[in-house]
């Protein structure tokens, strides 16, 4: 399937809207208007409708969208319709707690290798996934065919943490360290930046 060009802004409310879809399904709902979804996702129907439209017509006018077919084609649009292999790299507080949270299972992504740089962490077990050296890294990333990095070290350690990752030939980076990271065109990195995301919401305070 040829992948079709859609804007970042549409990608990014792709999950939001896929997260919604789950639960409607998980209860049982078998259709849903773009109303609804406007009023759960605080969004407008009408950018709803036309978000969907770039796919194909999905909804039927009055009945509004099958949800298992519409999770199913969003599932397909963002790639989580095959499991996607992600490592971590940084085995601390955050990464730790990235490794035990198991949500975003179900969405096909699943952290299939930790690793870490300090010596006594090396073994640690962390649901049930047991710690590596860095000098394993490129080999465990291409027999497990890791596509996405996720990066949890300090900031004085993220870009070459990143350039390890591109090394063994991951393809996308989350990366949690305050720290604009540097990475070849090819390669798409999201920041994670909890810092400024806090910094910018004190604007708003009275
Ligand atoms: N803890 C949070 O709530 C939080 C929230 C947002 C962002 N962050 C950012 O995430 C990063 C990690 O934070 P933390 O609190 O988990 O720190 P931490 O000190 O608990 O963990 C960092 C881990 O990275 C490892 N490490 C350091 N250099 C490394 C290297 N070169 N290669 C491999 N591993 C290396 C350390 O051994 C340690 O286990 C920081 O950049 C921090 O600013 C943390």
């Amino acid at each position: 399937m040829k992948t079709i060009k859609i804007s970042e802004a549409v990608v990014r409310r792709l999950p939001i809207y896929l997260r919604f879809l789950n639960e409607l399904s998980k209860k049982n709902v078998q259709t849903v208007s773009s109303q609804d979804l406007g009023v759960k996702l605080d969004l407008n129907p009408a950018q709803i409708r036309k978000d969907l439209a770039y796919f194909g017509e999905f909804g039927k006018k009055g009945i509004g969208y099958d949800v298992d077919y519409l999770i199913e084609k969003i599932r397909q649009i963002l790639k989580l319709d095959k499991v996607i292999p992600v490592a971590l790299v940084g085995a601390g507080n955050l990464g730790r707690a990235l490794c035990n949270y198991n949500a975003y299972l179900k969405d096909n992504m699943k952290i299939v290798a930790v690793f870490d740089a300090q010596e006594n962490k090396i073994g640690e077990s962390i649901n049930n996934l047991k710690v590596k050296p860095m000098s394993e890294l490129n080999e465990v990333i291409q027999e497990a065919k890791v596509r996405i990095g996720i990066i949890t070290v300090p900031a004085a350690e993220a870009q070459q943490v990143a350039d390890r990752f591109v090394e063994s030939g991951v393809e996308a980076i989350l990366n949690f360290a305050p720290l604009i990271i540097k990475v070849p065109s090819e390669v798409r990195v999201h920041h994670a930046d909890f810092t400024t995301e806090l910094q910018s919401l004190a604007y708003y305070l009275d």
